[in-house]
């Protein structure tokens, strides 16, 4: 059992702080017992989490008062309460004790289906015999004139400071907890007057705890300034039954509107227990979603406000009866996921530009596509082939797209097919080689007998080779003539009289 209601107060004296409260409604009550007949209902007004209900159970159990209690959850139209108030009301239970009639959260009576519900309570209450107590958050700011004047009306505050901390180390004790009196402090002020949050908060910190906890656990806790925090309206929102109230949680709430959405999103199971409630409340969420992509793709900021609705009323409403229980709420997985998945999804974003530039297309397009590739990876190695070519695809994509080892098989093949297409294009070119010889072979004996004109410079340059001489090497070409003929003419001064030596050694031949 969850901790507030393990350790609800069953009697006055156990209920924190209240005093005045709890004067008033021994009042009442004793006013009854005198009296024993009409009595005007009490009204019980104060922030969630006060007492409101334990002080009602309380009071009940010590007069000894069976409870019927009709909360915020039940359908209260005129003939429910006819049914369960009207009869209640006016006779003694089966074991023969009077009842106290509770009906919790009744500014929830205010919307249009619980019309019929507010003026049967004053009807009910005006011939009621037993005593009926109702409970409301802010019964001021709802449309509840004509009930305010039909009750007695005892606002309750919150709980103060100092009252929590008595109330949480006794739990922890019971629990077999060691705390630090810091850390109970702080989890106190935290809870701005909210006991039942505080429970919570000490509940999420202790549970399977073995080392004892200290004032850095509590620093952990999310910040629950005056502004509110998330965890707050997302408790709110899915605990009340209230369209204003559901609403009202997003009001002073820091946070952006699609991230709201997310933490719903994610607790709605958490809380809801039946398919039916689960199911209608996804349905609101995705109906705020429409509204919210509207708002971001027509920059129409008037319809934040029904998205905003749609997403916390939309989903307080699609419960049949609230649940009292302690969930631990947990912030939305989809964040972490996304950015898990974050270089996976640019992966696949590059890749289907990549693609949608080929085939022009836009990459949202591409995207449907290339859900088609891995398939083709599978099951046609030829039109894998083509595809990863026209693509341009390299293995590491492939193996991405695919998910299975298949990528190197089919680069092994394309490998392959290169090599094979490499030795045919080697074999292609000696060939051609082979054909230009045998050509160049015909070409020189027909420029010898024609000249004809040759495109080919190394050609050109064996064939005239000045031509392709600069000034500069026709200057060596010059001193290299020069030098020649003074090698010839030295060689005529050696001691030959004058004549060249080839000539005398020829002359001795003939
Ligand atoms: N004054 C208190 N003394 C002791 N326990 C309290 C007190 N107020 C609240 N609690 C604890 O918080 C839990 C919730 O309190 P309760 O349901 O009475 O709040 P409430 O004011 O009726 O809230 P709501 O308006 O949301 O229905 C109780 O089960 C109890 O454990």
């Amino acid at each position: 059992m969850e901790w507030v209601e393990k350790y609800r107060p069953k009697s006055m004296n156990d209920v924190a702080g209240q005093n005045k409260t709890k004067e008033q409604l021994i009042t009442w009550i004793e006013e009854y017992i005198q009296n024993g007949g009409y009595h005007k209902p009490l009204l019980l007004a104060g922030p969630p989490g006060c007492g409101k209900t334990t002080l009602a159970y309380a009071l009940a159990n010590d007069y000894n008062f069976e409870v019927i209690e009709l909360n915020a959850s039940d359908k209260r139209n005129k003939n429910v309460i006819q049914q369960v108030v009207g009869t209640a009301a006016v006779s003694k239970s089966l074991s023969g004790r009077r009842s106290l009639i509770i009906l919790d959260e009744v500014d929830g009576l205010s919307g249009n289906d619980d019309r019929g519900g507010v003026s049967e309570i004053i009807k009910v209450a005006k011939t009621a015999k037993n005593p009926i107590i109702l409970t409301a958050n802010d019964p001021y700011k709802l449309n509840l004139s004509t009930l305010r004047n039909s009750v007695h009306l005892v606002n309750v505050s919150s709980v103060h400071t100092n009252s929590i901390p008595p109330v949480l180390r006794k739990i922890a004790l019971q629990e077999g907890y060691e705390v630090d009196p810091k850390a109970i402090k702080m989890i106190a002020s935290h809870a701005s007057g909210d006991l039942r949050a505080a429970i919570n908060d000490l509940e999420s910190l202790l549970i399977g705890r073995t080392s004892p906890m200290e004032t850095e656990d509590v620093r952990n806790l999310a910040d629950r300034d005056s502004k509110g925090n998330i965890f707050d309206a997302v408790r709110i929102a899915l605990k009340t039954t209230h369209y204003d109230i559901a609403v009202s949680t997003t009001r002073d709430l820091n946070e952006d509107i699609g991230t709201i959405q997310e933490w719903l999103a994610e607790n709605i199971p958490r809380e809801y227990q039946k398919p039916h409630e689960i199911a209608k409340a996804y349905d609101y969420i995705s109906k705020s979603d429409i509204y919210l992509g509207r708002v971001y793709r027509r920059q129409h900021f008037g319809f934040w406000k029904y998205a905003s609705a749609l997403m916390t009323a939309g989903v307080a409403l699609s419960k049949d009866e609230k649940y009292r229980g302690f969930i631990r709420y947990s912030p939305p997985t989809i964040f972490t996921k996304l950015s898990r998945s974050k270089v996976q999804r640019q992966k696949t974003k590059a890749l289907a530009l990549k693609i949608g530039q080929k085939v022009h297309l836009s990459s949202k397009r591409a995207m449907e596509y290339m859900r088609l590739l891995p398939v083709i990876f599978e099951n046609d190695m030829d039109a894998s082939i083509g595809l990863i070519e026209y693509f341009e695809l390299t293995k590491d994509e492939v193996e991405f797209l695919s998910k299975k080892p298949i990528a190197s098989k089919i680069f092994k093949t394309i490998q392959k097919n290169e090599k094979e297409k490499l030795k045919e294009r080697k074999k292609e070119l000696k060939e051609l080689e082979k054909l230009n010889k045998s050509n160049k072979l015909t070409n020189t004996s027909t420029k010898v007998k024609n000249s004809p004109k040759v495109d080919n410079p190394l050609e050109e340059f064996l064939k005239n080779p000045k031509k392709e001489t600069n000034e500069e090497n026709d200057a060596q070409n010059q001193n290299f003539e020069d030098n020649t003929t003074k090698d010839a003419n030295l060689e005529k001064n050696e001691d030959l009289g004058g004549i060249p030596k080839n000539q005398i050694t020829l002359d001795k031949f003939f």
